[in-house]
């Protein structure tokens, strides 16, 4: 433990002045404090659990140590001449256990006294303007003034809808599904979105026969080929995967789960995994000092102030899961970056820069946020899916190419499958939207998102050459999707 860190646990019951306070040291939290701190300004992060967050230790990190493997191994089994083997469960969990550090924080720690900034550990809350009581472990407290600005980064957690029996069945959440020690012989996961289909990827090739009951097709929010593509082959793997369905009762037994399906039939499993979307965790944030409500998402404006009735309160900032902008590690961190930033301009009186695609604009969360489900296939996308373009009533002309039929698929697999999409926007000629489904796509991804971000023309785009032969090509053969007449419009 660093000088910093050692003052700052030494005070209970004072007030303590800093320019900055953060709520949270996720990842959001610790780069709107990394930013604060570089600035100049004295900053302070409040943590009720480990410096690093959601992400670190149950969310992101843990889930792609889980899933890398069984891609890996799947990856070289479809190259020919290269050996096959098993997946090694204990290894793999071993592994798992040593990405979040087992779950022991030292590691940000150092990182927080390099960059100069306080911690304090406990429940923060806001008790006034510009004021957060932290609560410790031990029930004392801590009075923070902040000069500048708070930013509370309190994340999210998992929700447990109110299916009778669930949540008194001890089910799993993201977090068990993530820091499991056992492979449970059978697991049933209720919900189809993006943690359902992950971490029914991750725990059937751990060995669970897995059983997942949506309400609609796998990853509804996706372009309708990537969900189609996931859960044929997850069906292909041996999931039993149930679409137009959902769980009516859940009970535990003394042997495990049993789910009751709306279609009549049931389902015994010795875990149940609830993967339904999340709430925010703003459930005792003290919101009410600002007329907001707690347990409620929150509004901001693009520079990450606080909204009420529409009006940015001017010193409270939410940045991260708890806005519901975009439910991403890079979206928060790209907020946290423009919140640090500008409420250091703001604290000196520095030049403002917060429009559209300004310095301190989170801009990009409207319209060019990527993500990429780490299912087999991947599901690589960034801006408008068709559905979301004709929801918007946003005209889009729409191209799709078959991955495989580019050379670099077939030397990357035997038997690629995979499909691409392109929506571009008539008018201005530019890209808005993109889609990859396939092995080893997650890296194309990039390349898309600069390409919506930049609103590179189409007529320019023809000269960004893919090498051959690489999977990249797929660019090439969504140009050709639109026409060859789409390089002569500049
Ligand atoms: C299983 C799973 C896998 C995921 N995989 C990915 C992925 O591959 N890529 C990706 O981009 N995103 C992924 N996500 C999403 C990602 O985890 C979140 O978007 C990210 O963690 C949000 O960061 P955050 O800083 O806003 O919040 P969190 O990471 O939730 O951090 C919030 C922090 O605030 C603390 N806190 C809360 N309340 C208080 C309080 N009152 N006082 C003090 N401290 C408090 C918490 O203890 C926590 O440390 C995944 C999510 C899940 C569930
Ligand atoms: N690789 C990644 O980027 C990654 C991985 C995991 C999670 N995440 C983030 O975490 C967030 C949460 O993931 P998630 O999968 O929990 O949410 P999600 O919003 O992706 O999916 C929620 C699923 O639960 C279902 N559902 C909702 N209410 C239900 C109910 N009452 N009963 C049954 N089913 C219900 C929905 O139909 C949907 O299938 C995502 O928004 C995502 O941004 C990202």
């Amino acid at each position: 433990m660093g000088e910093q860190d050692q003052q700052d646990q030494q005070d209970p019951g004072t007030v303590r002045e800093v320019d900055v306070v953060v709520v949270g040291a996720g990842p959001t939290g610790e780069n709107v404090a990394g930013q604060t701190a570089a600035g100049g300004l004295s900053t302070v992060v409040v943590e009720a659990e480990l410096v690093g967050g959601e992400c670190s230790y149950w969310a992101c990190m843990p889930s792609k140590t889980l899933l890398r493997p069984g891609s890996a191994l799947r990856a070289a089994q479809r190259v020919p001449g290269v050996g096959t083997g098993d997946l090694d469960p204990s290894v793999v969990l071993t592994s798992r256990d040593e990405i979040v550090s087992g779950w022991d924080d030292a590691s940000q720690l150092e990182w927080l006294d390099s960059a100069g900034i306080g911690l304090v550990r406990g429940r923060g809350r806001l008790t006034g303007e510009r004021e957060v009581t932290v609560t410790a472990g031990d029930g004392t407290t801590q009075v923070l003034r902040a000069r500048h600005a708070v930013a509370v980064c309190t994340g999210s957690a998992a929700a447990v809808p109110d299916i009778p029996g669930l949540r008194d069945s001890r089910p799993w959440t993201s977090r068990e599904a993530t820091g499991a020690q056992q492979v449970p012989p059978r697991l049933v996961v209720v919900g189809g979105g993006v943690v359902a289909c992950e971490m029914a990827t991750a725990w059937s090739d751990l060995g669970s026969q897995v059983t997942v009951l949506a309400r609609s097709e796998l990853l509804s929010r996706s372009e309708d080929f990537a969900g189609r593509l996931v859960r044929e082959a997850l069906t292909e793997r041996g999931v039993d995967v149930r679409t137009g369905v959902s769980a009516t009762e859940v009970r535990r037994t003394g042997a495990g789960v049993v789910v009751q399906v709306s279609d009549g039939g049931t389902v015994e499993a010795d875990e149940v995994l609830v993967a339904a979307g999340r709430r925010p965790r703003t459930d005792d944030l003290g919101l009410a000092v600002v007329g907001l409500t707690d347990g409620d998402w929150l509004d901001t404006d693009d520079t990450l102030r606080v909204l009420r009735d529409g009006e940015p309160v001017e010193w409270l900032y939410a940045a991260g899961d708890l806005n519901h902008r975009a439910l991403l590690t890079h979206q928060g961190k790209y907020q946290a970056r423009a919140a640090g930033d500008v409420i250091v301009a703001r604290a000196t009186g520095a030049v403002v820069d917060d429009g559209p695609w300004g310095a301190h604009a989170a801009t990009a969360d409207h319209s060019a946020v990527p993500q990429v489900v780490f299912t087999d296939p991947e599901v690589a996308s960034v801006g408008l899916t068709t559905a979301a373009a004709r929801e918007a009533g946003v005209e889009v002309r729409v191209v799709d190419q078959d991955l495989a039929s580019v050379a670099g698929t077939a030397v990357h697999a035997q038997g690629y499958t995979g499909q691409a999409r392109l929506l571009v926007d008539p008018a201005r000629q530019v890209v808005v939207g993109a889609t990859f489904v396939g092995q080893d796509v997650a890296e194309l991804l990039q390349s898309a998102t600069i390409a919506v971000v930049g609103e590179v023309p189409i007529s320019r785009l023809w000269h960004a050459v893919p090498a051959y032969p690489t999977i990249s090509e797929i660019w090439l053969r969504l140009l050709e999707g639109l026409g060859r007449d789409t390089a002569l419009t500049r």
